[in-house]
């Protein structure tokens, strides 16, 4: 049993958590409560020395694939997977039919225009899409408040135009920071507390209610798992909360991304150990890539070639596609498809490149046996939902069909063939670059060349980088990918850059090249740039 604290009961301020970023409204304020305070102190209490723990444990793991070892699936943990009888916990009405999900960062605008897009599911991205300085965190709960009560509306101070919801808003799925990520401006016991235990505690504390009057529970999409350990951390995470406030089993629900590449080789065990809670999968493609190269970064034979050349038509991305449905299929669990990073274009040329290429897309995932998929913009609605629709032919999902092959470790690590070159260096420089600047003002998710960039994407440009100069790759020109050329097209690329943007614009340039040439040549691969950006982010 755990010792419950009464939510009801008007707690003073736990003196374990302080808040040292400024409420600076009445909104911040009612967030960032004593009661909702007391909530994220338990939850610290209990479980961010297991966090600890884990972390360790990702850090233990990597050591050993530096040393060579190859990723692979885990002996003791065979029964869970020979055992074809579990079966995770029927899914609710609401995540049933997930045919198109909207995904966006959390700001007002975006939050309402995505809720009102026609999507199925909007899931509103605490993660790869915010840079998370204090106000944006805080602002981000106060828009999850006020979507998840009905009152949401907005106007544009710069355009004046008048935003509120519609009466059909998708079904709203809040993915919070991942387990690596801190949150500098609450501290429990001194110390800056996990930011997935602040982004989930403040949600389920502010919205359990309001859900509940619309006969929903409370869904979260969780990024970035390695282990079903971590998995088991969340399930207990769940567990708790339910029990502290009540409510049933269950009315947490969950769907996990399988963005890493150990997570990969444990999804039946991932699956199994949340099985009150979890409802599928989700292929987190982008981060997924980044994983494969940062787990593999060692291994010599394993390269990855230009990060524009691997699409889901490499053979190690379509059996994760095909291995990711046949296990949640087998075990009722719905498999979501993930994102086409091309956005609409207002050139009638290039527009009809970008439908062309998010058709090809989605139409691999429907045929591969996904139930829905992703898209990052609301005017790639329509478009996703005409193929799905075509597709399950009148289903809500697919669900009953399991793709056939074994989908093994030896086609799950396969090398990836592609170029190498210097168009391919100076692009993502530039991605890079322009992406660490943004996320640096504030700004987690631009669009970049025709692409929305996030942090997932960034870093696949950012690992792909750091790989080359740490084997000085051969180009495809014969020249060896040294630091000395590297730092000669930075420099250029920056001086191009800052010219184009004019004054003023981008401020953090210098701190963002700065930032990225560290990052790309130091011996040790930071684990994420978001980290170290987080350090300067104010
Ligand atoms: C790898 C991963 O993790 S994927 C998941 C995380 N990434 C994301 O969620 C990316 C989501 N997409 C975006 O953030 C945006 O589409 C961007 C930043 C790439 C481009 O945004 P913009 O430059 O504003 O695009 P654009 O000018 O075409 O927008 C047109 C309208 O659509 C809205 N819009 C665009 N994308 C979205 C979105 N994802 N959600 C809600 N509204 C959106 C804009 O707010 C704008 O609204 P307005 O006409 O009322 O002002
Ligand atoms: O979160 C999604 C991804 O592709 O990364
Ligand atoms: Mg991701």
């Amino acid at each position: 049993m755990y010792e419950l604290e009464n939510p009801s009961e008007n707690h003073s301020c736990p003196t374990s958590v302080q808040v040292t970023g400024p409420l600076f409204n009445e909104d911040a304020k009612s967030i960032l409560n004593n009661d909702a305070l007391a909530f994220l102190s338990s939850l610290c209490n209990r479980f961010s020395g297991q966090l600890n723990s884990l972390l360790a444990e990702r850090k233990r793991k990597q050591e050993t694939f530096d040393t060579g070892v190859l990723p692979d699936f885990r002996t003791d943990t065979a029964s869970i997977r020979d055992d074809r009888q579990w079966k995770v916990a029927d899914i609710p009405e609401a995540l049933l039919d997930r045919r198109v999900e909207i995904t966006g960062p959390i700001d007002r605008k975006m939050v309402i225009n995505a809720l009102n897009s026609g999507a199925n599911i909007f899931m509103c991205c605490f993660e790869d899409a915010t840079s998370p300085t204090w106000e944006n965190m805080v602002n981000g709960q106060i828009n999850m408040r006020d979507a998840n009560t009905g009152t949401m509306a907005y106007v544009d101070p710069k355009t004046g135009k008048h935003y509120q919801l519609s009466s059909t808003p998708a079904t709203l799925i809040h993915r919070p920071r991942g387990l690596h990520l801190q949150e500098s401006h609450i501290l429990f016991e001194g110390k800056p507390m996990p930011a997935s235990l602040m982004d989930f505690g403040l949600y389920f504390f502010h919205n359990y209610q309001s859900r509940n009057a619309r006969g929903q529970g409370v869904y979260f999409y969780l990024p970035k798992l390695e282990s079903m350990e971590e998995a088991a951390w969340w399930e207990s995470v769940f567990d708790f909360t339910e029990e502290y406030f009540s409510v049933e089993t269950g009315t947490i629900r969950a769907t996990v991304l399988i963005e890493t590449l150990p997570a990969v080789f444990q999804m039946e065990e991932i699956l199994h150990a949340m099985r009150k809670h979890i409802v599928g999968m989700n292929c987190g493609r982008w981060d997924y890539i980044f994983s494969y190269i940062k787990t593999l970064k060692n291994h010599t034979d394993r390269i990855l070639p230009d990060r524009h050349a691997i699409g889901m038509d490499q053979p190690f991305l379509e059996a994760y596609s095909k291995r990711l449905i046949q296990t949640c299929h087998r075990r009722g669990a719905l498999a979501i498809g993930g994102m086409s990073a091309f956005i609409p274009s207002k050139d009638p040329d290039e527009m009809a490149r970008v439908t062309q290429k998010v058709i090809e897309d989605k139409r691999r995932e429907a045929t591969n046996g996904h139930d829905g998929t992703w898209v990052a913009h609301p005017h790639l609605v329509s478009l996703a939902r005409e193929i799905f629709d075509e597709y399950l032919n009148g289903a809500t999902n697919q669900r009953h069909f399991i793709p056939d092959g074994s989908f093994n470790s030896e086609i799950l690590l396969r090398p990836s063939q592609g170029p190498k070159d210097e168009p391919g260096v100076r692009k993502n420089i530039r991605i890079a670059v322009l992406y660490m600047e943004a996320w640096l003002r504030g700004i987690g998710c631009v669009p970049i060349y025709g692409l929305m960039e996030d942090a997932a994407t960034a870093e696949i440009s950012r690992a792909n980088i750091w790989q080359w100069l740490k084997h000085q790759v051969s180009l495809d020109d014969g020249r060896p990918f040294t630091t000395e050329l590297f730092r000669a097209w930075l420099d250029q690329e920056v001086k191009d850059m800052k010219a184009s943007a004019g004054n003023g614009e981008f401020r953090k340039f210098d701190e963002a090249s700065a930032l990225f040439f560290t990052l790309s040549t130091d011996t040790h691969f930071a684990d994420f740039l978001t980290i170290p950006c987080y350090a300067k982010l104010e």
